[in-house]
């Protein structure tokens, strides 16, 4: 059934395991993710983004969501992914959404606090659990100073305050992870001991973004269809599980799954030259996506705790 964040993630963080938050934009994507976490038994996060809400329409990926989640058996939890604003947010809530985000991070902190505190309220008065995120993911370009780096790693000692100040469920940090697929030249540092001491101060579940991993079975497939993915680099699964016992509770994978379905749609159009079903085109993909869905939910240790 369709169920509210906090009570996920607070169980997630209680008992040492996490819960992968899968970014949808049509009907193969979600049929993926709930075929798998039912397969599996393993609660799971459904999560919405600005792009997905302008290519398939907000209200669109709501309905469907909602209306598969309550066949399932498992919990379900349908996430707006960075919320831009208040009104995005309220659209969200009208819409029947279970999990918001606001990401007011790219603006000073007493604008963050100012923006969170009004989502909490609203959200919160409906029910609804609330996700915003302090620090920020370092940008596609590595090539950022050491010391603005260090500007964009989230404080242990701010991140206390921010929670104490803001009313959130869950907190999203920046500890050197970044969005997409090129994630910096070789292993991305992930700072492990900065984590700690954010978990020590906040016992909110926390939240990963720029989690994918890119995998090499994934990649190595890719490149052989003719995709261009050499750089493409991302999180180690040792990272994922230490960060997991410290407090994450909540892991965002997008490009994983971009990458899955591209590989299936690739593999039968330049495989089969004559093949113009979409189901045919669009269903590899699918069989893709399964199977890095289950990968994440066994690396999450997610299988079984629904
Ligand atoms: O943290 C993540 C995903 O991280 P990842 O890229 O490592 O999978 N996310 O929050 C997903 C972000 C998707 C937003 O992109 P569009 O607006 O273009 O849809
Ligand atoms: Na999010
Ligand atoms: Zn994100």
């Amino acid at each position: 059934p369709l169920v509210v964040g906090k009570e996920v993630l607070d169980k997630a963080r209680r008992e040492g395991y996490a819960v992968p938050s899968f970014n949808t934009n049509n009907l193969e994507i979600t049929q993926a993710i709930l075929e798998v976490a039912e397969e599996l038994k393993a609660p799971v996060f459904i999560q919405v983004s600005d792009g997905a809400r302008k290519y398939a329409g907000m209200e669109n990926l709501a309905n469907l969501v909602k209306d598969m989640a309550s066949r399932v058996r498992v919990p379900v939890v349908l996430h707006l992914d960075h919320g831009a604003d208040f009104a995005m947010v309220m659209q969200a809530l009208r819409a029947g959404f279970t999990s918001v985000m606001i990401d007011a991070s790219h603006h000073p902190l007493e604008e963050n606090v100012r923006e969170t505190r009004k989502v909490v309220e609203a959200a919160h008065a409906v029910g609804v659990s609330v996700e915003a995120e302090l620090g920020r993911l370092q940008g596609i370009e590595d090539n950022v100073q050491v010391s603005e780096a260090e500007a964009f790693l989230t404080d242990p000692e701010e991140a206390e305050r921010f929670v104490a100040e803001t009313g959130i469920d869950y907190l999203a940090i920046a500890i050197g992870t970044s969005h997409g697929a090129y994630k910096g030249k070789g292993r991305p540092y992930i700072d492990h001991r900065r984590l700690q001491e954010i978990a020590r101060r906040v016992s909110l579940p926390l939240v990963l973004h720029g989690a994918s991993g890119v995998p090499a079975w994934l990649k190595e497939k890719l490149l052989a269809t003719g995709a261009e993915v050499k750089e493409a680099t991302g999180i180690h699964d040792e990272d994922i599980q230490k960060a997991i016992p410290n407090g994450i509770a909540k892991i965002n994978i997008d490009t994983d799954l971009r990458l899955a379905m591209t590989l299936g749609i690739r593999e039968v159009v330049v495989g089969n030259p004559r093949e113009f079903d979409p189901r045919k085109i669009i269903g590899k993909g699918r069989d893709y996506l399964k199977q890095v869905i289950r990968e994440k939910f066994q690396l999450m240790r997610t299988v079984g705790r629904a």
